[in-house]
């Protein structure tokens, strides 16, 4: 059997744990999970405990992250990571461009050297914030060809919420196994090392690197105690292990920290965890299970109802970066113009397309793309959807077509001048705007 094939079989089926910001607990043997304390004297089975915290030890308790890990060898047992080169991973601050004030768009990642993982794979758009100080957030694109073989990835920058547009993903994660296909998201936790392997035969797709604070649901205010993103369906995994092991065993461990990449091989693989319990967990979410909410009655809402995830800065209301979802939905808007409105914002926002169009744009803004509307730059509908919307019969409409999000973040969107300067970036993307008619009649 293929590579590949035996990961789409591991992939098929996989059980998993519901509900998001759940106290979790799982074993992948039985009784490798203590019980009624965290660090006995001797933890199960000869396994090792180790505590993985996402948050300050002293952060309010509904803030609070940490898992407990119980593992073959402590994470502890391995030598110096030396400097590897950062490939096209870029970090905050974002220094080395200009930041551009004009609209801008992408056509998709061009084709991988063959032999390029997930995580050669990655590129980096641009971002904000600043890694070292745990704010802001990054934009990433990936397109890879081939699964990662005997490496894993941990990110101590930020956690990372990967999206998916081309190719399933079996993500192995240190607390278990995740299948995230086009459609749906994983959100890796901060320092939780994974490895990609691709189920297709190439993978395309997006990722927020998040520095500020992690994810967490919106609160729903008068909407109510359900909607919009239900926590239960989110899935963490279930505890698998890998039991790799000396000679002929190496494992490389890439390790993302303040924005260079370090490597060190260890002699044994360090998704070794047995059992663990805690709230510091991956998660996979299928974005077709968002609820929907909008107008039944008249206007075009602010996309923050279609918030998915939210990183909240100390401000109340005022995001590092949300995850908002563009997701089918019915459109019964009476007297009114349906698409998204003309506006400017002086939150950025970053688009991408899963799948299929979107709304507001009636052609170039395809699936892989995307685009950046930074701060109070002015956007909305295109020429063609403009004159469409305003001239359509306004009978109930289902929109299914597509699937688009976008990453709002409270700061501009600088970018890595190799998304100022790539091959891929649309030269006239403002064209789109041109040929407004004026209908001013005084
Ligand atoms: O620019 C966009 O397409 C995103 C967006 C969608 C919407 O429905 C309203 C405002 C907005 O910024
Ligand atoms: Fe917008």
């Amino acid at each position: 059997m293929s590579g590949t094939e035996q990961a789409r079989k591991t992939a098929e089926g996989l059980d998993y744990l519901s509900g998001f910001g759940n106290e979790h607990s799982s074993e992948a043997v039985p009784g490798a999970l203590p019980h009624g304390r965290n660090s006995p004297q001797r933890a199960p089975l000869g396994l090792y405990a180790e505590q993985l915290s996402g948050s300050a030890f002293t952060e309010p308790r509904a803030h609070n992250r940490r898992s407990w890990l119980y593992r073959i060898r402590p994470s502890a047992a391995h030598p110096a990571f030396t400097r590897t080169d950062n490939g096209a991973i870029r970090t905050a601050p974002f220094t080395d461009a200009v930041p551009d004030p004009n609209r801008l768009r992408w056509n998709p990642l061009p084709q991988p050297a063959p032999g390029t993982d997930f995580l050669a794979g990655l590129w980096t758009l641009g971002g904000n914030g600043d890694a070292a100080q745990r704010t802001g957030m990054a934009v990433h694109l990936y397109h890879a060809n081939s699964s990662m073989e005997r490496r894993v990835f941990s990110d101590a920058d930020g956690e990372l919420l990967v999206v998916p547009e081309l190719g399933a993903l079996l993500i192995r994660t240190e607390l278990g196994l995740l299948h995230a296909a086009p459609g749906e998201v994983a959100l890796i936790p901060r320092g939780v090392r994974f490895r990609v392997e691709l189920l297709d035969e190439s993978a395309r797709g997006y990722v927020c690197e998040n520095y500020g604070a992690p994810f967490q649901l919106p609160d729903l205010g008068p909407i109510g105690a359900n909607g919009l993103a239900n926590a239960r369906d989110f899935r963490a995994p279930v505890a698998a292990y890998e039991d790799i092991d000396g000679p002929g065993g190496e494992v490389e461990v890439v390790n993302k920290f303040c924005g260079n990449l370090w490597t060190a091989t260890y002699d044994h693989s360090p998704l070794d965890v047995v059992a663990w319990h805690g709230n510091h967990v991956p998660y996979v979410y299928d974005l077709r299970r968002f609820n929907v909410l909008g107008s039944i009655s008249y206007d075009h809402p602010d996309p923050s109802i279609f918030t998915v995830l939210t990183s909240p800065s100390d401000t109340p209301g005022l995001a590092g970066v949300d995850f908002v979802v563009f997701a089918p939905r019915w459109l019964v808007g009476e007297d009114t113009f349906r698409p998204p409105y003309f506006h400017r914002n002086v939150m950025s926002e970053y688009m991408g397309l899963i799948e299929g169009a979107y709304d507001a744009k009636a052609e170039g803004f395809v699936p892989g793309g995307g685009s950046l509307h930074n701060m109070m730059s002015a956007h909305g509908p295109d020429r063609e959807t403009f004159e469409r919307a305003s001239a359509a019969e306004l009978k109930p409409q289902k929109i299914d077509d597509g699937l688009a999000f976008m990453f709002e973040t409270r700061w501009p969107v600088a970018l890595a001048p190799q998304a100022a300067e790539a091959d891929h970036l649309q030269t006239r993307y403002d064209d789109v705007w041109q040929g407004l008619q004026r209908h001013f009649r005084s």
